[in-house]
């Protein structure tokens, strides 16, 4: 494995996993975060523990907040701030390789879309950092909460660029013999399933709390993914990707793990907890969020039948109740599958 120096830009939960897979695997890492007490942690007592307990990190993972040190030299820059602030972070680091005349290949594990533009992760990052300072451009996305890598359990991800060198360069870097990479080529499928799953994993919470059966839940599984894919089809996806690691592989960690933010929130509201508690109480963010009243809006100007999405709309941001809000959706016109 050839050796890359990984910037990794964000130094939550899974900023900090995934310098550290980096550092197991022999690369040189820098991880910025712009709290110096969490820098001091990191790295003298190796541990990130207000993000991942006492789990201990590589010694390899160096933390700095200083954006310059941690992108100098960096071959690899990995953005994993959330989504609300990846358009800025990026518009610093652009300014930072304009500083050290550098180019980098670009990489977001962000999962949500921009609210107003409707722009995905990679996109923000194409738009704050110019062509000229990128090697390459991708994101890494798949079903992987930070809490079981953090701790080695067997996690499948996958690098995904319109150019496949870049996904296989990222490939490389990431992949070991607990952390499996495979690539794919469409940008577009894959940023679209990451983002729009956390919205159904909020239903699935919301679900568990109301008591309601597995039934219930392989039923909203099937039909989210359903309109998940119509969205993401209706910007150019491939249908396929919605059935791999970005589509169902994600949806179903999200909807099922105690791990989610997402699906936890969602048991939380089910609870009848009011929502700005909910987002105070996290502590870490929760993308789905603000991801529905996004692809609430995007199914409205896309003509695109979302009803589960734009139900949760409702909950989250109409106060509709939840069980009033299950019975509309049940009682909707029967219709055909696959359309
Ligand atoms: N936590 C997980 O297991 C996974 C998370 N993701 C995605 O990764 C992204 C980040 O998620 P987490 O690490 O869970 O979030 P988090 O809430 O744990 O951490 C976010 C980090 O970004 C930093 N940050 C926030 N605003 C910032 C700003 N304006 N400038 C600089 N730094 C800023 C925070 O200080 C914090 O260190 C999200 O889009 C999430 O969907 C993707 C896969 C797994
Ligand atoms: O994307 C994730 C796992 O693949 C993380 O989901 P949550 O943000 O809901 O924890």
């Amino acid at each position: 494995m050839s050796n890359e120096v990984i910037a990794v830009l964000g130094a939550g939960s899974w900023g900090t996993a995934l310098a550290n897979v980096a550092a197991e695997n022999g690369h040189d890492v820098r991880l910025w975060t712009y709290k110096p007490a969490q820098v001091a942690e990191i790295n003298e007592q190796h541990r990130n523990s207000q993000y991942l307990g006492d789990n201990p990190l590589h010694e390899g993972v160096v933390a700095t907040a200083d954006m310059t040190e941690a992108v100098r030299d960096a071959t690899i820059v990995l953005s994993v701030v959330p989504t609300k602030a990846t358009r800025e972070v990026a518009h610093q680091l652009s300014d930072v390789l304009s500083a050290l005349d550098q180019q980098v290949v670009l990489v977001a594990a962000t999962k949500g879309l921009e609210p107003g533009t409707y722009k995905r992760a990679s996109e923000m990052l194409a738009e704050e950092v110019a062509d000229s300072q990128r090697l390459g451009l991708g994101i890494i996305s798949g079903p992987s909460h930070a809490e079981g890598v953090i701790k080695h359990d067997p996690t499948l991800v996958t690098a995904v660029s319109e150019n496949l060198a870049t996904a296989e360069r990222v490939q490389a870097a990431f992949t070991n013999s607990v952390f499996r990479v495979y690539t794919n080529t469409d940008l577009i499928g894959a940023e679209f399933g990451a983002a729009l799953k956390n919205v159904i994993a909020i239903g699935a919470g919301a679900l568990e709390s109301l008591g309601f059966d597995a039934n219930a839940k392989a039923g909203l599984f099937t039909r989210g993914l359903a309109e998940i894919s119509r969205l993401g089809q209706a910007f150019g996806a491939n249908p396929l990707t919605f059935m791999g690691l970005s589509g169902v592989g994600d949806l179903f960690v999200t909807a099922t793990s105690v791990h989610s933010r997402n699906y936890r929130a969602g048991v939380q509201l089910g609870e009848g907890k009011k929502l700005d508690d909910i987002v105070e109480n996290m502590g870490m963010v929760i993308e789905g969020i603000s991801t529905t009243k996004v692809a609430h809006e995007l199914a409205l100007k896309k003509h695109v039948e979302m009803p589960i999405t734009s139900t949760i709309y409702r909950v989250l941001y109409e106060g509709q109740d939840i069980k009033e809000a299950i019975n509309e959706l049940m009682g909707r016109p029967v219709s055909q599958e696959g359309k």
